[in-house]
């Protein structure tokens, strides 16, 4: 469902997990760092309102979106990571680098959750231009980086 008919900060609060334990990986790419602070933000926040402790949660910071698969097997691999959380923005171009990039981070994120079996979230913006990003980084579509924390608390049940 496009962003523009579901609000990416609404979720499905009912019936969470406890989380107090359990401990988080957020990786983080730096290209349009203004707006991956952001969705970092909201995803942190919205962790610590479900009762994730801030010593539980560690943040890792990558190049670009195209480095998240690495930057997440890096934590999945930890057995002290129960889940793992990227966030990047890629913005479209004149060519067709971003397509090559969402696509490796869709297929290389997939692969490392499944070989270390534990959810590694997929919380890449993926937009025609800035606005759009912003849009979804806090505006009028909400925050991607609620969505993605939203996702990781509901699969921590899943897999409980
Ligand atoms: N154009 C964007 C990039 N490009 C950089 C790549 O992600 C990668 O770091 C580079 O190709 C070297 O491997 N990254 C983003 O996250 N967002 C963009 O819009
Ligand atoms: C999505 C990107 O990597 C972007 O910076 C590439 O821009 P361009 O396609 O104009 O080279």
């Amino acid at each position: 469902m496009a962003s523009a008919l579901k609000n990416l900060s609404d979720y499905n609060s009912d019936n969470l997990i406890d989380i107090s334990e359990k401990k988080f990986g957020l990786v983080v790419a730096e290209w349009n760092k203004a707006i991956t602070d952001t969705l970092c933000k909201g995803a942190y926040d919205t962790l610590i309102k479900h009762g994730a402790m801030p010593e539980n949660i560690i943040r890792n910071t990558v190049s670009g979106s195209f480095e998240l698969s690495f930057g997440a097997q890096l934590l999945a691999q930890s057995d002290e990571i129960d889940v793992v959380i990227c966030l990047g923005v890629v913005i479209k171009g004149e060519t067709k680098h971003d397509d090559y990039i969402c696509h490796a981070v869709a297929q290389g994120i997939t692969q490392v959750s499944l070989k270390y079996n534990k959810p590694v979230i997929f919380g890449l913006v993926t937009t025609n231009d800035e606005q759009q990003a912003w849009d979804r980084a806090g505006g009028k579509h909400g925050n991607k980086g609620i969505e993605a924390a939203a996702t990781a608390i509901h699969m921590l049940g899943i897999c409980e």
